[in-house]
């Protein structure tokens, strides 16, 4: 049966037409243990979603709806290696990534558990003999700077968490990520660094991806350009991919290059050899504390029962939002300078994952999928972009995240910034009424008509959900969890709504008009291939690079 002929869709419809008028004051005042009763910790790991506009029935028929579509099922079938990426006929196996306890996990009835552990301990000899001065550059001096060249899955995770773990770098090495295919990212960061001592670490899955391949084309013409030496390149360039062949075609010796397997999609691929970024920054044992904080969170999903499950609690919740609520976006709101790349990472996470369609038969979905995700480090946001959360007329339910404990403990800061991270869930829970407004401006001594002009302007109507997560301090354990957490998140989201969320088809097509532009953009002739609007844009970039000093005139 379709998801939205279930009965338990209809009747999560009745009961969103029950209670959408309730407000989350009312549930708090009616239930002094309302926290306790919607909260869930797992080890220094605590999620609050008492702020949702839910009741014991809502959890319910939720509960019900994860039965009904399977995700028990689903859930065991992806630990199980089975082909549930339909599209691409692949095992979906972030999960045997960080498999800590060596339980076998077969794809076709082979165990990989060696082979990630081969790729494991290369790392670590590669790392270490990096770090510890073993491993030297061309002109025999100690690398300081790894640049990573990689897009999307290749870029967004590895930045994400060495940004997140930054405490815990190497005192020497400094990390830089060139993504843009804009030459202007690949100049600007070498910039920065002396051929010397620089590591250039090439990451693509495919290795076909046209942005990496391209400005590690341009690295390597620089760096030979000042050793004047083809035998530098083994010094200053290693590769992580799937594909051996594409790589030695690079000039890469294959002795430098680090494997992964096709089972890993490129935005679930931190915890491959992707992430030799992040063991190179912070350190192997580092790295293994994140995938070992990760396989925490994998048995917590693998085990616990649907009502005791974080993962499917916050994808539930989504789901309630998204398809009963109308709401279409869902905001990520970092209380910690060093996750400011967190939204970034799960805007790909999830909009790359859950951003289908159709079904996994190919049949369209009558029902909204995945929402668009964004977010900015609090507090920064509160002076952005709150104001729409607030008070505009949308429901956008946010997530909060906040560390106990700082890094960077310096005076009243860390208490400044949670107070923030603790008021702004309640003020968007509570919000203020206009008898509150009229008495807080009377308290102010205003005059009587004043207070009726600017009362409606100041009431905020409340009852917008947010979830709350707090973690005792950011540690490489705690990063793992937090991030396998949203992985999982997604994943039942996509069960839910019975799509693949390990294909993206959606990024070919512009991929293909680029490649048919590209040719076209050489010379002057009036290309005239496309439509009005395409041929007129390319007409106005060829008159501009063909008129010196500008004009006004196309
Ligand atoms: O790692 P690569 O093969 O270079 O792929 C890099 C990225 O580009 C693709 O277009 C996909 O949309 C991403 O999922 C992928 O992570």
């Amino acid at each position: 049966m379709r998801l939205n002929e279930l009965p338990v869709w209809q009747d999560l419809a009745r009961h969103h037409a029950a209670i959408r008028d309730t407000h989350m004051r009312e549930l708090f005042a009616a239930d002094p243990v309302r926290f306790e009763r919607f909260s869930l910790q797992l080890d220094d790991l605590l999620l609050d979603y008492s702020k949702n506009r839910i009741t014991d029935e809502t959890l319910a028929l939720l509960f019900r709806l994860a039965g009904d579509r399977d995700v028990g099922g689903w859930r065991d079938r992806m630990f199980a290696g089975e082909a549930i990426n339909v599209s691409e006929g692949r095992a979906v196996l972030h999960v045997a990534l960080r498999n800590r306890t060596g339980r076998p996990i077969r794809v076709a009835g082979e165990d990989v558990m060696p082979g990630v552990q081969a790729v494991l301990t290369q790392m670590r000899e590669f790392v270490e003999a990096v770090q510890t001065g073993v491993w030297r550059g061309f002109a025999g001096d100690e690398i300081t700077d790894v640049v990573n060249i990689g897009i999307g899955g290749s870029h967004l995770g590895p930045e994400m968490v060495c940004e997140a773990l930054r405490p815990y770098a190497h005192p020497r090495i400094r990390m830089h990520f060139v993504s843009n295919i804009d030459g202007t990212d690949i100049l600007e960061t070498l910039r920065q660094v002396a051929p010397e001592q620089v590591l250039f670490v090439v990451a693509s899955k495919t290795f076909t991806t046209q942005e990496t391949l391209t400005n590690a084309h341009t690295a390597r013409a620089w760096l030979l350009d000042y050793f004047g030496d083809e035998a530098a390149v083994a010094r200053h360039f290693v590769a992580v991919s799937t594909n051996a062949e594409a790589v030695h075609a690079f000039g890469i010796d294959t002795a430098n290059m680090f494997a992964f397997w096709d089972w890993v999609g490129g935005r679930y691929s931190l915890w491959s050899s992707i992430g030799l970024s992040i063991a190179l920054y912070l350190g192997m044992d580092a790295f293994e504390d994140l995938l070992a904080g990760a396989h925490r969170m994998d048995e917590h999903f693998r085990t616990a029962p649907l009502e005791a499950s974080m993962p499917v609690i916050l994808a539930l919740l989504g789901v309630w939002y998204i398809n009963f609520f109308g709401a279409e976006t869902h905001a990520i709101l970092p209380y910690d300078q060093y996750l400011h790349r967190f939204p970034a990472y799960f805007q790909q996470g999830d909009m790359e994952s859950n951003g289908k369609h159709v079904d996994r038969e190919g049949r369209p979905v009558d029902w909204q999928t995945g929402p668009v995700v964004w977010g900015e480090p609090g507090t920064n946001g509160q002076h952005a972009f709150y104001q729409l959360i607030h008070q505009g007329t949308r429901l956008i339910p946010c997530d909060f995240i906040a560390p106990a404990i700082s890094h960077n403990p310096v005076g009243a800061h860390h208490d400044i910034l949670l107070s923030n991270f603790f008021a702004q869930p309640e003020a968007l829970m509570r919000g203020r009424t206009l008898e509150e407004v009229r008495e807080e401006l009377r308290g102010q001594g205003l005059p009587a008509e004043e207070i009726e002009r600017l009362a409606r302007h100041k009431v905020m109507l409340g009852n917008h959900p947010s979830n709350s997560l707090m973690l005792r301090r950011i540690t490489p354990h705690a990063l793992g969890m937090l991030t396998a957490l949203y992985e999982h998140k997604i994943f039942v989201q996509g069960v839910i709504w019975g799509i693949d969320s390990f294909d993206q088809w959606g990024v070919e097509l512009g991929k293909q008009l680029a490649k048919a532009i590209l040719p076209e953009l050489g010379g002057d002739a009036v290309v005239d291939t496309h439509d009005s609007s395409t041929n007129g844009l390319i007409a106005y970039y060829k008159h501009q690079r063909a008129t010196p000093g500008g004009s006004h005139s196309t």
